[in-house]
């Protein structure tokens, strides 16, 4: 990268800019798809840290920022420095109006009066500025871009910012990279990055391997703050295509037990790569404690829930139970969050599984734990489930065979059939099930009812 692009950074918060865009975060912040604190004021921010990319005095500045977002705990209770947040946020004369969507707002007083600022994600040039960054592996104040050398990053590939629904922005490079960038930020390991450099290590093709990442250094702690992978081209994702086939009253099966396979040769990579436990009546017991307060907090939060908490519980109490009679279970490093929408299948038919991230809204110690792999595949199981209610026409059938199609092809890799230890596997359908309705009622009211109808299915002790 030519020493023009990136002058020497800062890490240390430009007032100026900040003061400035004080009252318009507050009012776009809570607007983005990707910020987690809705329904919750904005009551102000601490800079983590400033980092300025390309200097204001040309057509274009841009500042990296890391933001600390004040806001009470609770509707009405005390607000206080909580989640923190990484803003690309670029300066600009005036907004050209293909950049309307990424409008911040108007600067009126200071340095910067007179100027627009803007989601500089948006913008192919400052989304460049990153990639060139990754290339030439620069370090810009505690800003540190590095890469895998052993894999070729072409210069000059045009950036264009995604449009899916989805928790952080990715940026895709031609059609040969795509960045995700995290949008909210916790120090420390980040499994979004460590679980796909494991696999690499590994040499598992299932995942892509990372090309290059972004750590902030700020004080003793360390971001991951943005992931660099290669760009699966034509691919298309695991819930559209079942929709798709459900649809047409197309036969799944046979990319069922692909799946299965593609998560059994994920689960053994990551099993060679990474230390696996073993869970005795001890460890049981807390994972039983844990699935049982999440049951107890979902009823708080979801009162459709409570008809069926005892049933619901019953689950957790028989793993108990096969617990205390000296069963014990293998635990390892798992996806933890996978779904249909989590697997990408390429044009030649290879199917690949993508975010290791976890489910967000855990602790990041959590969602690191081994855990039995039964949690990915009840994780699967339900997305069979799901996309069958979402269906125009009753299809359970069509997900009976996709479960068992999957469980079969998960065996065929693993040598280990799902299905052989159905008390476990029922437990953690139960504890995703319980998480789906939570998730709905926040994000999705309307699809409430799909999960429902599998708790009504598992708490009556009925076949999924
Ligand atoms: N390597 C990839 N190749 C092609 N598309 C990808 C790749 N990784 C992610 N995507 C696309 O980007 C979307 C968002 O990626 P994901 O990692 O799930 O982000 P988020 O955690 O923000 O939801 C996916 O649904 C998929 O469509
Ligand atoms: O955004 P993430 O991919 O991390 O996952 C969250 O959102 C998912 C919905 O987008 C949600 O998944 C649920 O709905 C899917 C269909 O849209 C279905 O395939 C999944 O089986 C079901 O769990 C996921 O739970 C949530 O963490």
């Amino acid at each position: 990268m030519a020493e023009a692009v990136i002058p020497s950074g800062t890490t240390s918060p430009t007032s100026h800019l900040l003061a400035s865009l004080d009252p318009l975060l507050r009012a776009w912040l809570p607007r983005q798809r990707w910020f987690a604190g809705k329904g919750r004021p904005v009551t102000g921010f601490t800079p983590v840290a400033v980092t300025e990319l390309l200097r204001p005095e040309g057509r274009l500045g841009l500042y990296h920022v890391l933001l600390q977002v004040h806001q009470p705990a609770t509707l009405g209770g005390p607000a206080h420095p909580g989640d923190c947040y990484q803003l690309l946020i670029g300066v600009r004369e005036a907004l050209p109006p293909r950049l309307a969507p990424a409008l911040i707002g108007h600067v009126e007083e200071g340095p910067f009066a007179g100027r627009t600022v803007y989601d500089a994600l948006y913008d192919p040039r400052p989304a460049e500025v990153l990639l060139e960054a990754l290339r030439s592996q620069a370090r810009v104040g505690g800003l540190r871009f590095e890469r895998d050398t052993g894999q070729e990053i072409r210069e000059g590939l045009v950036a264009r910012l995604m449009t899916a629904e989805q928790s952080n922005s990715s940026v895709v490079y031609g059609d040969t990279f795509i960045l995700k960038v995290l949008r909210r930020v916790v120090p420390g390991v980040n499994p979004d990055l460590e679980l796909p450099l494991a696999l690499a290590r590994e040499g598992c093709p299932r995942v892509p391997a990372p090309t290059a990442w972004l750590h902030a250094d700020v004080d003793t702690e360390s971001y991951v703050l943005a992931v660099l992978q290669p760009f699966v081209s034509g691919a298309t994702d695991g819930w559209e295509l079942a929709l798709r086939e459900l649809a047409k009253g197309e036969d799944f099966t046979a990319e069922a037990r692909a799946l299965g396979r593609a998560t059994a040769e994920v689960h053994t990579a990551l099993a060679r790569a990474l230390p696996t436990v073993t869970l005795g009546q001890a460890q049981l017991g807390l994972l039983v404690d844990g699935m049982t307060e999440r049951l107890a907090a979902a009823v708080q939060a979801v009162p459709a829930l409570l008809p069926y908490e005892s049933g619901l519980r019953s689950a957790y109490e028989a793993l108990g139970d096969l617990a205390a009679e000296g069963r014990t279970w293998t635990a390892q490093r798992v996806h933890g969050d996978l779904h249909l929408g989590q697997c990408l299948r390429a044009p030649s038919g290879d199917w690949s599984l993508i975010d290791f991230e976890g489910e967000p809204a855990r602790p990041l110690a959590e969602r690191r734990l081994p855990q039995p792999v039964a949690r990915d595949v009840a994780g699967m199981l339900r997305s069979f489930d799901y996309a069958a209610h979402s269906a125009s026409a009753p299809a359970a059938d069509w997900a009976h065979r996709c479960r068992a199609a999957y469980c079969s092809g998960y065996a065929e890799a693993a040598g280990r059939d799902p299905r052989t230890d159905p008390v476990l596997l029922r437990a953690y359908e139960t504890d995703k099930a319980v998480y789906e309705a939570v998730y709905e009622a926040r994000h999705r009211p309307d699809w409430l009812p799909v999960p429902l109808s599998a708790i009504r299915r598992l708490a009556a002790s009925e076949p999924i």
